[in-house]
């Protein structure tokens, strides 16, 4: 459930509805002029996409939907970091059944997230690694603050990035791009990911980012919904069907993984590495 938080508003003509999931995890604000939605994940510090996060995520999208949302910009409220990809702890040690839950929710997420009817843009402000990249791919437009990291780096982590991540990301940058960053599991500056159009634009700051997100929107929100809807979901459907005809053995895949002890022995170093930096 939704609560009305508060009416706020700004020095500007247009009012603004702020309302937050009941966990806050998520901050939502919908101008009342244009209906433009701006999705603030808050899980401090870096909104490792644990369970509660993406359930609040995956309301949202929902609500927004119901709503008939005409735009909605994802951003991040850390300053350092857009999303630090999965959370960590929720893979370590888990039982079968929290980690089952687990994975079905970032499927749901990333489902209703990658076949919104309504434009998206990710303004990434801050670094983007692993599922924090997902996210930003799974919306039609990329803008991102400069001298921060974004990519699939599962590979140098150990692990295999699943296909619906790698398929998100040759849908972007083609298949040779995908095949090498992939391989390498490689992270790029925000400079390079435009020079390989894993990102659209880069923004000189925050206030810069979010307006070049809603010019982007604007222009979107210029184009006759249902035919631009129509083309958005034919070119996701492919691999939207992929995983939702696979759901279960995707499941699978996570749950053989998650259970060997060598890839619990490398989670386990690695939190202890992220503490100790
Ligand atoms: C290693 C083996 C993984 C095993 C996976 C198991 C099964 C796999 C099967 C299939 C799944 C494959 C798909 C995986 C997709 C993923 O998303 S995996 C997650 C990958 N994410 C990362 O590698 C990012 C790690 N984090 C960072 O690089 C940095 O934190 C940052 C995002 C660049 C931000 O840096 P900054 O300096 O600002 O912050 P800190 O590093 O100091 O972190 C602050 C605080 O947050 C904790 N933390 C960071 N990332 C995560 C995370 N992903 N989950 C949980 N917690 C995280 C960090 O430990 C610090 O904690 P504190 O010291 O207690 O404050």
């Amino acid at each position: 459930m939704f609560v009305l938080r508060q009416c706020l508003t700004l020095g500007t003509k247009s009012s603004i509805r702020n309302f937050s999931a009941t966990t806050n995890l998520v901050n939502l604000t919908i101008n009342e002029d244009t209906g433009v939605a701006i999705m603030e994940l808050n899980k401090p510090p870096v909104n490792s996409l644990n369970y509660e996060l993406l359930e609040a995520m995956h309301r949202t999208l929902v609500k927004l939907e119901n709503e008939k949302c005409p735009g909605m910009i994802l951003t991040s409220s850390s300053r350092s970091t857009f999303s630090a990809g999965l959370d960590l702890l929720e893979m370590y040690k888990p039982t079968v059944d929290k980690a089952r839950r687990f994975w079905s929710m970032l499927q749901n997420t990333w489902i209703k997230l990658y076949s919104t009817p309504y434009p998206t843009v990710a303004a990434i402000n801050g670094h983007s690694p692993a599922g924090g990249c997902l996210l930003a791919m799974s919306c039609e437009h990329r803008i991102m603050v400069p001298d921060k990291m974004i990519g699939l780096n599962e590979t140098q982590l150990g692990i295999v990035a699943p296909q619906w991540f790698q398929d998100c990301m040759r849908n972007i940058i083609g298949e040779r791009q995908a095949e090498k960053a992939l391989i390498a599991g490689r992270m790029f500056t925000s400079e390079e990911a435009l020079k390989i159009g894993l990102v659209d634009e880069l923004a000189t700051d925050k206030e810069d980012l979010m307006q070049k997100a809603h010019d982007f929107l604007d222009e979107q929100m210029g184009l006759p919904p249902l035919a631009r809807s129509v083309v958005k979901v034919g070119f996701r459907k492919d691999t939207l069907s992929k995983l939702i005809n696979g759901r279960e053995a995707d499941i699978k895949m996570f749950l053989d993984n998650v259970f060997q002890p060598k890839v619990q022995e490398s989670l386990e170093n690695y939190i202890q590495m992220l503490k100790k930096k």
